[in-house]
């Protein structure tokens, strides 16, 4: 399959990234039951595994989004840019980043500093995918979906250069 200027091929099914979502929600809520939590969208890629994940969380939680990027073509420039901060009203609050992916990290090292600048009370990390091999950064990953060798992917939130997020199987780069 042709996306942009690169080739593609099938890597996970829609089913098994269903099932993975359903069990991070089931974790969360585990865990917050009590609370009322607020689930802060990192924008784009994080989009669709957002409304996925609330839509099978059963408790009380709100909704907020930052948005960040780093990424042209299939590599991390290393340099963050933020063009949406998080809310003031997240100062005091419990808060939960959805990430679609954990890749270098770096994304997420920034996020985590930004939330303890702004007062932001405890912060949670929900990913729906990681790549262990890559991932060398000290922050705790507290729920993560599901774990993916160093290849990258597109689909369900994740892109190739804005495209591709609209699928929900992911489809790995032909090397
Ligand atoms: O762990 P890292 O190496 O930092 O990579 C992870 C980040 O990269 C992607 O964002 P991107 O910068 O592509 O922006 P997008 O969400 O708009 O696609 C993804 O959505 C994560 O936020
Ligand atoms: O493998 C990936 N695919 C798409 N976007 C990404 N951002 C970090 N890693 C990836």
């Amino acid at each position: 399959m042709k996306i942009g200027d690169r080739y593609f091929e099938p890597f996970i099914e829609a089913s098994e990234i269903q099932f993975a979502i359903q069990q991070l929600a089931e974790q969360i809520y585990a865990d917050y039951s009590d609370q009322c939590p607020v689930f802060v969208g990192v924008l784009n890629g994080s989009i669709l595994f957002l409304a996925d994940l609330l839509k099978h969380y059963k408790g009380d939680c709100e909704l907020s989004f930052i948005k960040v990027k780093s990424y042209e073509g299939t590599n991390s420039t290393n340099h963050i840019t933020e063009s949406l901060a998080f809310d003031d009203s997240l100062q005091g609050r419990s808060i939960i980043l959805v990430e679609d992916i954990v890749d270098t990290g770096n994304t997420i090292v920034y996020l985590k500093e930004a939330a303890k600048k702004k007062n932001i009370h405890h912060v949670k990390i929900a990913t729906l995918f990681l790549k262990p091999e890559v991932y060398q950064k000290a922050v705790k990953l507290d729920y993560v979906g599901i774990r993916i060798p160093n290849k990258f992917i597109v689909g369900c939130g994740l892109d190739y250069d804005g495209l591709g997020r609209n699928s929900s199987e992911v489809f790995v780069l032909k090397e």
